[in-house]
């Protein structure tokens, strides 16, 4: 009996094996072999993190290799053809004019919606639509990030950081923070909390949970945003029932805000008079309601809502946890972007929304961090046609990709971002690049053309108004701690810049001090 099974399971492996090869050899084929990586596990697999030869590619290969996976196969697009779970091609993309044309075509290359379930909990929404669906999201959503929308993110954001200035380190002249993204991400959150949802929160809760509910808003927010792989690898019914405190907890946050946000939704439709907010929630809602043809139901309108707090909270908080490392890394740099916010406050006030214009050196410094730790590594789209992609070699020379009907593509930010043809000296921290005349097709952070970011107004300017401020009242230092007295810089670089990816790529640990002026 066992000896049958054993020659079923074997016979049946062995046709797994050969009907793989097959499928192998005919992807391969169909790509002509377009040089690039080769692995069991391509760089899209949850499985691996590390690469290993033959194995994996690593799911974290984007952010380790950077430019160099393009380097190594001479070309600014590499293949990456996987085995399991299915033979399958992706190409790899840092070429600025190739992608160009694929994010300016959005029916030509659309993206693999079946990528994006992690995101339609709440409802379906802008993120997760394509063609016609998307231009209905789009055309109610995208009002909301308005002018009014931006100076709201500024005068809250200013006035969040000020009540944690002021208030909460009130006679202190030196605050520890042992990671750094403990205190942006409850700023980021707050931002999103008021802009966003139209609920202020503050860092000293004083009030009492609203009758109905068992949890503040803001820990619901907090909780669902952090969690929220929860939800994708545990099944609704057992999450209910689970004995973990942590997926209790995640279960109860994830119905509260589902609560709170549709009472949000009965109380504007219901309100008699309406006050003039301009919170992203209070003006989808509007614009929602004077649309006759394709208004978006209750569960679109939690599933938009959502993925405003997910596209937008933790990406800006990562991005200024590396833009406070990168200032206390780089002390010179710190200086002359001190100077220049002195030089355009010299009188120590708060800058208002009309005067971030002026504020340059600020915005450069922020786009200078997220070309060098873009929050999204990969952005996937896939070719809906037949087609050529071309780009070019280390030395320049043109090459023809070839991209059969289904290809996936993706858009490899760390390797567009790093690569010498279009940023000099990639590595070195330089926020001044972005003063001039700067490549903007090689800069793709928000991703671009009609699926770029909606929030990339938002996210700049809370981003500008938190680093302005900041460094106007505090200079930023790396703690120091006994164990590491004998580091190098590069040592302390090294660990302080050491990042993992959930969603978005954040530092794992980087202890900063900051010390009033
Ligand atoms: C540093 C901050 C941010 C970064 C790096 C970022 C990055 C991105 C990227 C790469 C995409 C394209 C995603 C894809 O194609 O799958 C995107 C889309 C989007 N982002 Fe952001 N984002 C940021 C901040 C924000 C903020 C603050 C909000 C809202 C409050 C927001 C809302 C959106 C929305 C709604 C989309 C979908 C647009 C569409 O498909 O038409 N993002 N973002």
């Amino acid at each position: 009996m066992l000896q049958t099974t054993l020659i079923l399971v074997g016979a049946l492996a062995g046709i797994w094996v050969v009907k793989t090869v097959i499928e192998w050899r005919r992807v391969v084929q169909s790509i002509q072999d377009y040089p690039g990586l080769r692995y069991v596990f391509g760089l899209e697999s949850f499985l691996i993190r590390s690469r290993i030869p033959f194995i994996s590619a690593g799911n974290f290969g984007a952010w380790t290799y950077k430019h160099q996976d393009f380097v190594d196969h001479d070309s600014d697009i590499i293949s990456s053809v996987r085995v399991w779970r299915r033979p399958a091609v992706t190409y790899l993309i840092a070429d600025a004019e190739a992608l160009k044309e694929i994010t300016n075509a959005r029916h030509r290359f659309p993206k693999p919606l079946h990528q994006y379930k992690v995101l339609t909990f709440y409802g379906s929404n802008i993120v997760v639509t394509e063609a016609d669906e998307w231009k209905r999201h789009r055309k109610i959503t995208a009002p909301s990030f308005s002018e009014r929308n931006n100076r709201l993110v500024w005068d809250e954001t200013i006035s969040i950081v000020q009540e944690l200035c002021q208030v909460v380190w009130k006679g202190q002249n030196e605050i520890a923070i042992d990671n750094i993204v403990d205190l942006t991400v409850p700023m980021a959150l707050y931002v999103i909390g008021v802009a966003g949802f139209g609920r202020r929160m503050s860092w000293v809760e004083d009030m009492s949970i609203p009758a109905g509910h068992s949890m503040f808003f803001r820990d619901a927010l907090h909780t669902v945003s952090n969690d929220l792989w929860i939800k994708v690898i545990i099944p609704s019914l057992i999450l209910k029932y689970a004995p973990i405190p942590r997926v209790r907890k995640f279960y109860t946050a994830y119905n509260e805000l589902e609560r709170y946000m549709f009472e949000m939704i009965e109380a504007r439709r219901n309100a008699e008079k309406r006050e003039e907010r301009y919170d992203l929630f209070s003006s989808l809602l509007d614009a929602n309601s004077s649309e006759s043809e394709g208004a978006l139901t209750d569960s679109e309108l939690m599933g938009n809502i959502f993925v405003f707090l997910i596209a937008g909270h933790e990406t800006t908080a990562h991005t200024l946890a590396y833009t406070f490392i990168m200032l206390a890394l780089y002390q010179n740099e710190q200086d002359i972007l001190y100077q220049h916010i002195k030089s355009v406050l010299p009188d120590g006030r708060i800058p208002s929304y009309e005067e971030m214009g002026k504020l340059y050196y600020s915005m450069a410094v922020f786009q200078e961090t997220l070309r060098m730790f873009p929050p999204v590594n990969g952005i996937p789209k896939y070719s809906e046609e037949d087609t050529t992609l071309m780009t070019r070699s280390m030395t320049g020379e043109p090459r023809a990709v070839p991209c059969p009907k289904g290809t996936a593509l993706l858009i490899h930010t760390p390797g567009l971002h790093y690569n010498p043809r279009y940023w000099e000296d990639p590595y070195a921290f330089k926020p001044a690049r972005f003063l001039g005349d700067w490549p903007r097709d090689a800069f793709l952070p928000f991703s671009g053309g009609a699926r770029a970011c909606l929030g990339r107004r938002f996210s700049e300017t809370e981003g500008v108004a938190i680093l302005t401020y900041i460094i106007a009242h505090f200079q930023i230092v790396v703690k120091e701690e006994p164990q590491f007295a004998g580091e190098t810089f590069d040592q302390r670089k090294e660990r302080l810049l050491k990042s993992r990816a959930a969603l978005t790529l954040f530092p794992v640990k980087a202890p900063l001090v900051f010390k009033r002026r």
